[in-house]
């Protein structure tokens, strides 16, 4: 994949691994100042069930944490669970002062309210950002948790494109954890903003007249070239594993052998927004861990919460 972008001119391939790496050795530093602080930050990780892919998810999740100096504490509890067990877990780790973030893994067993157990998580250990008081939050442009994947894709589309006021940018899907808070963001860096849909009329043409695509629908290669004007920055958040050639593989959502010749610079399935995601997660664990200590986020290097608005932006 990366040999075929270095043989086409025009397509920069977006390397969300290294964009990885560098947020996550930025964690490591502001989690070094904590540990000086008598600090060190917790994450907590809830698995209901057996599902393997899940199991790999939050292994890996574990594994990073560890890495920047985050203590992990795992929780796996068994498909037919409670939902108040679930929920009763969620208390204990509202109350553990050691556990600054707590994510639950979603999907959730069907016989599990999901909405109920987010709404259980205390806002301020919210590290998902799906707490109402988050998204309603990320909404009127306060300063809250943000959801770990559309961070992720912000981050990456202010290294590569540095200002993103005025730019078009267009959102194809309307999910609760990427779609409708990437759009928020988005607004709050100030571009114009569209989202796509399945009922979407002329969703192509519509597409067509993107600076910037961000492709969340859970559809394998559903956008293509034609989908693109030439130049869009496109970031894929599909990982979607398909069967072709008699092995098992993952695509985004994006068809990224023809949009590649017309981007301008393209995110990879695997290695693009996926190891953001888990970068971010580390990132909101130490902004979770600043709040709850009653500091500023700009105690530290960086602030790492969604941006406020910034004195320009009125309600035009
Ligand atoms: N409460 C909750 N929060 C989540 O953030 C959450 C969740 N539930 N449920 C499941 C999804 C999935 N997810 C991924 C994160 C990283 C990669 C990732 O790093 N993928 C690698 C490839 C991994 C592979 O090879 O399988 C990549 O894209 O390069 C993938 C998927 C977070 N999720």
């Amino acid at each position: 994949m990366s040999g075929l972008s270095q043989t086409l001119p025009g397509a920069r391939l977006i390397d969300g691994k290294a964009a990885a790496a560098q947020v996550l050795a930025e964690v490591r530093a502001d989690v070094l100042a904590l540990q000086a602080q008598q600090l060190t930050p917790g994450l907590a990780v809830v698995l209901v069930g057996e599902d393997p892919a899940s199991h790999v998810y939050v292994r890996n999740k574990v594994l990073r944490a560890n890495e920047v100096g985050i203590n992990s504490f795992e929780y796996r509890l068994l498909a037919d669970s409670s939902e108040q067990e679930v929920l009763d877990l969620v208390q204990q780790l509202n109350q553990e002062a050691q556990v600054n973030g707590i994510l639950v893994q979603l999907p959730l067993p069907a016989h599990i309210d999901e909405n109920k157990v987010l709404q259980a998580i205390d806002p301020r250990k919210d590290v998902d950002g799906f707490h109402s008081e988050n998204v309603g939050g990320l909404s009127q442009g306060r300063e809250v948790l943000a959801p770990c994947t559309p961070a992720g894709c912000m981050r990456l589309l202010h290294d590569h494109c540095g200002d993103l006021s005025g730019k078009h940018a267009v959102v194809v899907g309307r999910s609760n954890i990427v779609g409708k808070p990437m759009a928020a963001l988005l607004l709050q860096a100030h571009c114009s903003v569209t989202v796509l849909h399945s009922r979407s009329v002329n969703a192509a043409a519509l597409c067509r007249q993107a600076d910037i695509v961000v492709a969340a629908v859970g559809r394998p290669r559903m956008i293509g070239a034609d989908w693109l004007k030439p130049g869009a920055v496109v970031i894929d958040v599909g990982i979607n594993r398909i069967e072709e050639d008699g092995r098992s593989r993952l695509v985004g959502d994006v068809d990224f052998d023809s949009a590649v010749q017309v981007a301008a610079a393209i995110t990879p399935v695997p290695g693009g927004v996926g190891p953001m995601t888990i970068a971010m997660l580390m990132r909101n664990t130490v902004t979770a861990t600043l709040l709850q200590q009653g500091l500023a986020p700009d105690h530290l290097s960086r602030h790492s919460l969604s941006p406020a608005p910034t004195a320009g932006q009125t309600g035009a």
